[in-house]
């Protein structure tokens, strides 16, 4: 299969459209630092998004490992909210597919569903636009704060020898 993405057009200068607040730091700059746009709950009740792969997050040719587990933890982060209170990332496993190229264009896609009172089961999908090919897919659990006060507390403090 031809893994080649769409190339961003040169007079491309997308406005970005979220359904969702900003995390903390990309406020501070007015927009996401991944470049996400286009964010949006589909009547299915999934998430789709769209986002270029900036060049920056080159790890050797191609998008850096690393950037792409960022953007699974944003985009499913996000859809998990949407179920219901705040939730965090408890785990995220991405499956690496195929090399994601610089400069591509990609569909995000997320689900997930509530299982219990504060797990979230989340999965998540990243193709090229034109080709509909897999570039990487991620299933992550997402835990509710039962209190957010004192979760962001113990980030403050040093953390404790514990039984893990
Ligand atoms: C300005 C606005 C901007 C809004 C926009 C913001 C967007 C950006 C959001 C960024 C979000 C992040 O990056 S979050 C940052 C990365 N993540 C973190 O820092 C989380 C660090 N981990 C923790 O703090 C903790 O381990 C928690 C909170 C995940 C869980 O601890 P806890 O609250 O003490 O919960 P605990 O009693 O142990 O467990 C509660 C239930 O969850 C289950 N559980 C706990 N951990 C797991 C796990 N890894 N996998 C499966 N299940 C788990 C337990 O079995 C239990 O199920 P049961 O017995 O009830 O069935």
């Amino acid at each position: 299969m031809d893994m080649r993405c769409g190339d961003r057009r040169q007079d491309e200068n997308p406005v970005a459209v979220r359904e969702f607040e900003l995390c903390e730091a990309c406020e501070i700059v007015g927009s996401c630092r991944q470049g996400i746009d286009d964010l949006r709950r589909q009547a299915d009740g999934t998430v789709r998004g769209e986002i270029v792969v900036p060049s920056a997050v080159a790890g050797r040719a191609v998008a850096h490992g690393g950037w792409t587990a960022w953007v699974f933890d944003e985009l499913l982060g996000y859809t998990a909210n949407s179920l219901r209170g705040f939730s965090v990332t408890a785990e995220l496993a991405v499956k690496y597919r195929r090399p994601v190229p610089l400069g591509a264009r990609v569909v995000l896609t997320a689900s997930g569903r509530m299982d219990g009172e504060r797990r979230r089961l989340m999965r998540g999908e990243m193709r090229c636009v034109d080709t509909g090919g897999l570039l990487a897919s991620a299933e992550g659990v997402w835990i509710e704060l039962a209190d957010a006060d004192a979760h962001y507390a113990r980030a403050t403090a040093r953390p404790q020898k514990t039984s893990l």
